[in-house]
Formats: structure tokens, C-alpha cells, sequence
């Protein structure tokens, strides 16, 4: 079946806020507990009627090449659909916001479609597909939608290196962690949430560190700043401060960037919740 029309559809990255790992299981997959939230920053996905391809624009489009394995074609052929795939790719590859998750899941959107065994494309797509704040559990299927937020400001702060993220659960040490309270407060404002994440941890962050020492420059360098608070997304090795402002949020990114012109920083606020 080819498109009708064409669509254009933003694949906001993922910021995991929180990242407890609680448990693995036998056939090594780890057990999550994971605010998870959506920023305005993204890729765009655009999608138009003719057979299946893939073509890629955007300033990380050299950091992917348009294979079969691409998210963006996995995600159209487990739906069982041709279309013209175009991807702007203006997040770094395998840097723990989601980005092949966020593509895969903007696809299935612009198609309409909602293919059974999404997980075959990863665990972050379910939530990248909801692409509003929510609590993820499981292996990543298990979705509790968050009341509203307050607003948020991040800056996401890159070293320039890609993370694989099957190596840094292989390299975590604990695997059987608390989770996040049953059940979560009322974020009334952002000194409440900041409180509440304060609290909680990125379970990864140590044994990415341990594979990428860089990642502790990104954290020095966004608790040099006015940062409330400053953690790694994901798997790693973006890592993320948030701000009480978006004045504050872009003078911390002009901050960092004046000392590491090297590395990739830019600052986002949430993104508009997808109905
Ligand atoms: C770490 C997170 O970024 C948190 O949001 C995600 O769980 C990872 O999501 P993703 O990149 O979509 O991950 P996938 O492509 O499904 O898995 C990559 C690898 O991460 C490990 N993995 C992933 C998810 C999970 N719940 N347990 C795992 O152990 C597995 O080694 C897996 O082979
Ligand atoms: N459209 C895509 N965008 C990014 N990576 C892709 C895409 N398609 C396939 N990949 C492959 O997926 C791997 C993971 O990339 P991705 O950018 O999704 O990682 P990530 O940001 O660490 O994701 P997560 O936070 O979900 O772990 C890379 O090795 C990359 O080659």
C-alpha cells in the first residue's frame, strides 16, 4: 500500500530524567523504572507516497547510512508499508536521547500505524510513539502517562562520541536496584520536580563513565553553570542540565560551548504534548 499524501512529522529527542535499573532477566534484558520526557529539539521525519527508501539530510547525516537497518525502514517494513522516507538527522547517533527510537516512531506516526511486536525496534519506541512525559516500566512497554509538568529548560551536552548501549549494561555492576517510589508526588512547580529527581539516579551513568571518562567533563561542566540539576540521558553519553528558564538554559549552552567548542551543546524546552 504506497501514501496518499506527504507528512512531515517531528521525532522529538528522548530525556530520560531518571533511569533506575531494578532487576535483569534471564535472556539479559533489564527491568526499568524511567521518567521519561520529549523535547521541542529532534529529528523530522518526512514521509511520501513511491517505494520503500530512505534518503538523509541534516548535520548528523553523515554519522548514518541509509541501510536496510535503519530504524526508519525497519520501522515502515514491520508495518507493512511503502513510502519515500526522508530523514533529517540533527541528533548525534547513539547518544542516549532516543534518536533511532524517535525516527522509527515519527514513521509509524506519518503512516498511521501502529504494527504489533513494536518492540522489535527497540525498547524506547513505545514511549517515543506516545512522545508526551511518562513513567516507563518493563523492558520499556510499560507506559504510565505523568500529570503535566512544570515548564522545563535542558541543555544537552555531547562529548562527540557515539555509546553502545548493549556495552554499558554489560558494564553495570548492580543490576538490581530500588525503584522509583510507587507512587510519584504532584510536580507543582520545578523546584518540586528538581527535588523529587534529586532523589532518584541514572543507573548507567557510572558504568558509562567507566567506559567513556569524558562524560564526567559533561557533568563538570553543567554543574560549572546554573544548572538545578545535572545527569546523564540514557544510556549515555549526552548529558542533560535543567534550567528554570529558557534565558538561563541558553546562557549555560553559550557557557559550555565557549570551553568545549568541540563538543555538541544545545539548549531545548519540552515538547507540545501529541494528542
Ligand atoms: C537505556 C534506554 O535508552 C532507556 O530509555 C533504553 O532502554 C534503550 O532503548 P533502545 O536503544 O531502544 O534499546 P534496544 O535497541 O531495545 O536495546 C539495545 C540493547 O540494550 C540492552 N537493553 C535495552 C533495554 C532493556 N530494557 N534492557 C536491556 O538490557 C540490551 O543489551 C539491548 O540489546
Ligand atoms: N534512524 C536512526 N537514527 C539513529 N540511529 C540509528 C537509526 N537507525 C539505526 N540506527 C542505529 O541504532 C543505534 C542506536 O542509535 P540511537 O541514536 O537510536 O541510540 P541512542 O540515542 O543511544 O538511543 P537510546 O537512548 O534509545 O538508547 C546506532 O548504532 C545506529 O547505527
Amino acid at each position: 500500500m504506497t501514501m496518499p499524501l506527504t507528512r512531515r512529522e517531528a521525532a522529538p529527542a528522548k530525556l530520560n530524567l531518571t533511569l533506575h535499573v531494578t532487576g535483569r532477566r534471564p535472556d539479559g534484558y533489564h527491568l526499568l523504572d524511567s521518567l521519561v520526557v520529549f523535547l521541542e529539539l529532534g529529528d523530522v521525519v518526512t514521509v511520501a507516497p513511491g517505494p520503500l527508501s530512505l534518503s538523509l539530510t541534516g548535520p548528523f547525516a553523515q554519522g548514518l547510512a541509509a541501510e536496510p537497518d535503519n530504524l526508519c525502514l525497519r520501522a515502515a517494513r514491520l508495518a507493512g508499508r511503502e513510502a519515500r522516507i526522508t530523514l533529517e538527522k540533527n541528533l548525534p547517533v547513539a547518544s542516549g536521547i532516543g534518536g533511532g527510537s524517535a525516527d522509527a516512531a515519527a514513521v509509524l506516526r506519518a503512516l498511521d500505524a501502529r504494527p504489533e511486536r513494536l518492540e522489535m525496534l527497540g525498547a524506547d519506541v513505545p514511549a517515543c510513539l506516545a512522545s508526551r512525559p511518562v513513567r516507563m516500566q518493563g523492558l520499556g512497554e510499560i507506559l504510565t502517562p505523568l500529570p503535566a509538568l512544570p515548564p522545563l529548560h535542558v541543555v544537552l551536552v555531547n562529548p562527540g562520541a557515539a555509546m553502545s548501549t548493549p556495552a554499558v549494561f554489560k558494564a553495570l555492576g548492580q543490576r538490581d536496584n530500588p525503584p522509583m517510589p510507587k507512587h510519584l508526588p504532584d510536580f507543582t512547580n520545578a523546584e518540586a520536580l528538581v527535588d523529587f529527581l534529586r532523589d532518584c539516579r541514572n543507573d548507567l551513568e557510572a558504568p558509562a563513565i567507566a567506559l567513556m571518562p569524558r562524560i564526567a567533563n559533561c557533568l563538570a561542566a553543567i554543574r560549572d553553570t546554573d544548572a538545578l540539576l545535572a545527569r546523564m540521558s540514557g544510556s549515555g553519553a549526552t548529558c542533560f542540565g535543567l534550567f528554570a528558564s529558557a534565558a538561563d538554559a541558553k546562557a549555560a549552552r553559550d557557557r559550555i560551548l565557549g570551553t568545549n567548542p568541540d563538543w555538541w551543546v544545545a539548549a531545548s524546552g519540552l515538547a507540545p504534548a501529541k494528542v
